[in-house]
């Protein structure tokens, strides 16, 4: 009997390979079914079937992805609203808004939209930044307690701060061997100097990035970590492999954010030990927090995301404020005017000194138009019915933002959108650009989660760049004289190149 129901170990393997063929044969079958039908679904019977946008973006996530991917997301979307208009649909369940009433419908709605969770860099232990934190009454706690950080009165009493970086900045460029050929980024120095003012503020001691010119290793790992959760929205897209692809992170990922998240617990640790009075973020934290506000993890993450958040972006708008004037010979002359008749020493440049400037002004507010630090959207989503963006009604379910760039270099909201034009930021604007629909214009944001840093980014940017070209003559090397520097890819943030510049010290 057993003989006659007994297998072979060949025809065992055999039997095998055939199920597993057929195994194969009908998963592959049944998932590319899965793919046509909800694409079909997707294009003919979604509530967004009627809004306008490629077919293929309707379809299915891969063009978007595809972007997120490359890096090459900006483009996509300027090329998609200059043919489909105010919105687009460039996912099956997301739409993209360029129409600057976008911005209140969006971002100032009652009860909020929230953040999606999409691509969160959480800390190791599972704790979220005030940035990322989803629910609106955690956010709106933890954001009371960090604002008297960013008051008027706790700005002033930092001064010291910015005015000692920025003049150090000075210091150490003076003595570069290679200031007059050519080959001086300055991108890095501006991004030593937030960073040694964002590590001087958080932890009460700077990343000493000024004085080894280099970025400290803490810093680079914070954004490969930025990087890393951009990269993995793409999976989000395809629910199963999200939580697969997490799983399957490679060790160094894990040790990586572990050694990050123990240098920030270090620095922070040691900062509350030194028990302190300097005016400095942690100081403010501290004061006034209480039992229920943020816990000591809530501190460890938030102070990570002001590093962050507080370097990367005003570094990046110091570097393109410097390029596109020293690209435009007439506004690089007003500028350097406005400074220089303004100050008979480097030691005038106050706060309150650069906040009368004019000029500076606008030539920081067009480069944050033309290329914005968020530049693509950060959605949010419809999680009630009767919601409307730019008088539309939107789904719910869905996703709705503004990608900056595009909204703020498209000639639907800008005369002349890719002409780097201060002027008509000027209370006495060229009547040409009374067109512009200035409303659209928030590099900031708006709404209870818009950027907290805001004033101390402004006057940390006027004050650095009026001390340089104060001390410096500028020019651009020959290096940066084709080609567009601001062209980048984007990785949610700018992946910033070199800005190379000849810099000639006066006096
Ligand atoms: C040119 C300079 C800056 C620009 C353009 C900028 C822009 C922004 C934008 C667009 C957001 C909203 C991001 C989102 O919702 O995902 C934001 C949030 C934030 N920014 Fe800034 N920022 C700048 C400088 C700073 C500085 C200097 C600091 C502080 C040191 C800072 C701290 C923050 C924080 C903590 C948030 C999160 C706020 C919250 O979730 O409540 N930023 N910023």
């Amino acid at each position: 009997m057993d003989g006659e129901y007994s297998l072979s170990p060949v025809g065992f393997l055999r039997t095998l390979i055939t199920a597993a063929g057929w195994i194969l044969t009908v998963s592959i079958a049944v998932t590319a079914a899965r793919v046509v039908l909800s694409a079909i679904y997707n294009v003919y019977f979604h509530p967004l079937r009627n809004f306008p946008g490629p077919k293929f973006a309707a379809a299915t996530p891969l063009p978007f992805v595809w972007r997120l991917l490359n890096g090459r997301m900006v483009p996509w979307t300027m090329k998609l609203h200059a043919k489909y208009g105010v919105v687009v649909r460039v996912l099956p369940d997301e739409l993209s808004f360029i129409g600057s009433s976008a911005w209140q419908d969006i971002y100032t709605a009652r009860p909020q939209l929230p953040k999606p969770t999409f691509g969160v860099l959480e800390t190791p232990n599972g704790i979220r930044s005030m940035g990322i934190i989803p629910d609106a009454e955690t956010h709106g706690r933890q954001r009371k307690i960090v604002s008297h950080a960013f008051s008027d009165r706790a700005l002033l009493s930092q001064e010291y701060i910015l005015q000692k970086y920025s003049d150090l900045l000075i210091d150490r460029l003076r003595n570069q061997p290679n200031l007059q050929d050519g080959t001086l980024d300055i991108c890095s120095w501006y991004n030593f100097t937030t960073f040694d003012v964002l590590g001087d503020l958080c932890f009460g001691e700077s990343f000493h990035c000024l004085d080894t010119a280099e970025k400290h290793p803490w810093i680079a790992s914070v954004f490969m970590g930025v990087k890393a959760a951009q990269l993995l929205t793409v999976f989000q897209h395809f629910p199963p492999m999200s939580t697969i692809v997490k799983m399957c992170l490679p060790q160094f990922v894990h040790e990586e954010a572990q050694k990050s998240f123990t240098f920030t617990r270090q620095r922070v640790d040691k900062r509350i030990a030194s028990k302190s009075d300097r005016p400095d973020f942690m100081k403010h934290i501290l004061e006034n927090n209480y039992p229920g506000g943020m816990s000591r993890e809530d501190v460890d993450a938030t102070t990570t995301l002001l590093v962050l958040a507080g370097s990367e972006t005003s570094a990046t708008t110091l570097t393109s404020a410097t390029y596109f004037s020293l690209k435009n010979p007439r506004v690089f002359q007003r500028l350097v005017r406005e400074i220089r008749e303004a100050f008979k020493s480097q030691a005038d440049i106050t706060i309150a000194a650069v906040s009368n400037l004019s000029y500076i002004h606008a030539v920081i507010q067009e480069a944050l138009r033309m290329h914005p630090t968020g530049p693509i959207s950060v959605p949010r989503q419809v999680d009630r019915p009767d919601v409307e963006v730019c008088g539309m009604a939107v789904p719910q379910g869905i996703r709705v933002g503004i990608p900056q760039k595009t909204a703020f270099r498209s000639p639907s909201n800008f005369v002349d959108p890719d002409s780097y034009i201060p002027e008509r930021w000027l209370e006495d604007a060229d009547p040409r650009y009374a067109q512009d629909d200035k409303a659209v214009f928030e590099p900031f944001m708006v709404g209870p989660r818009n950027c907290i840093g805001k004033t101390l980014a402004w006057v940390e940017m006027k004050m650095v760049l009026a001390k340089v070209l104060w001390s410096f003559d500028l020019e651009l090397s020959e290096k940066m004289k084709g080609g567009d520097w601001s062209d980048q890819k984007v990785y949610l943030l700018n992946e910033k190149t070199p800005m190379y510049v000849k810099m000639m010290p006066r006096g």
